[in-house]
């Protein structure tokens, strides 16, 4: 199996990390965590006091801050220059800024060639939006994985305090119109993906069926 790509598209709380991580190491492969990095592009970002309208100027300056991934599914870590950002890059500041900056299409072609730089020679599940369609199109193994906005909404609220289903479910709903409906390469299923319904199975029924796609594509 070395050099397999596992990619691993999908919209927010279908399960993309938790699935990633268990099959990457129940396979003993790397991880890389794409949204992560969105998310510290957008972190650094808000930081300069850059205005989210102004396309232009995140286009001029997202090629400044280095943006270092972790590849261990056991501790994912994120870092810009020597700061950790795994918890900043959670917060509801960054969360609702995020897919405007996604959707420029430089911090694209940016992180597109980091990813790929990372992806290296293989021996990795990457999780994003794009994995399939856009950042490793000849991965063997494609997953997109669904569940219903209800089922979404809900493992979202009861990761974050303070919050209920409700406000999820229209955060969710906001944040999937605009990573689907923006200009540079849309959530979308990539060409030869299988769709995995998360809704109504538990995370060791979608590692299963994922390791037994990886199984029979390989
Ligand atoms: N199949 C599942 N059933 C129930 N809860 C799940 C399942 N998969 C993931 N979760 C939970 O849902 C939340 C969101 O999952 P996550 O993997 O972060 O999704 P994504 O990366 O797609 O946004 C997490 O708290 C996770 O533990
Ligand atoms: N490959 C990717 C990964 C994420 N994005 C964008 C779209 C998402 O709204 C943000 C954050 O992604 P992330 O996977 O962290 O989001 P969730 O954990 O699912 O809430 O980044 C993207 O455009 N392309």
């Amino acid at each position: 199996m070395a050099g397999l790509v596992v990619a691993m598209d999908g919209p927010s709380g279908s399960g993309k990390s938790s699935a990633s991580r268990g099959v990457a190491r129940a396979l003993g492969l790397r991880y890389l965590d794409t949204g992560a990095q969105y998310r510290a592009m957008t972190w650094w970002i808000l930081r300069q006091g850059v205005d989210l309208a102004d396309s232009a100027t995140i286009a001029a300056r997202c090629g400044e801050p280095e943006i270092v991934s972790g590849t261990d599914p056991d501790s994912p870590a994120i870092h810009v220059g020597a700061v950790d950002v795994a918890g900043p890059i959670r917060e509801d500041e960054v969360t609702s800024a995020v897919s405007a900056v996604a959707a420029v299409p430089e911090v694209r072609a940016r992180l597109v060639a980091l990813q790929r730089e990372i992806i290296g020679a293989g021996d990795i599940v990457v999780e994003g939006r794009d994995i399939g369609t856009v950042v490793a199109p000849d991965a063997p193994v494609k997953i997109y994985l669904t569940a219903s906005p209800e089922a979404r909404a809900q493992r979202r609220s009861a990761e974050l305090a303070g919050t209920t289903a409700e406000a999820q479910q229209a955060a969710l709903a906001r944040r999937d119109t605009l990573d689907s409906t923006r200009k540079t390469d849309p959530l979308s299923m990539a060409d030869g993906a299988v769709e995995l319904d998360t809704t109504a199975l538990n995370l060791d029924e979608v590692i299963a069926e994922v390791l037994r796609l990886v199984k029979e594509r390989t």
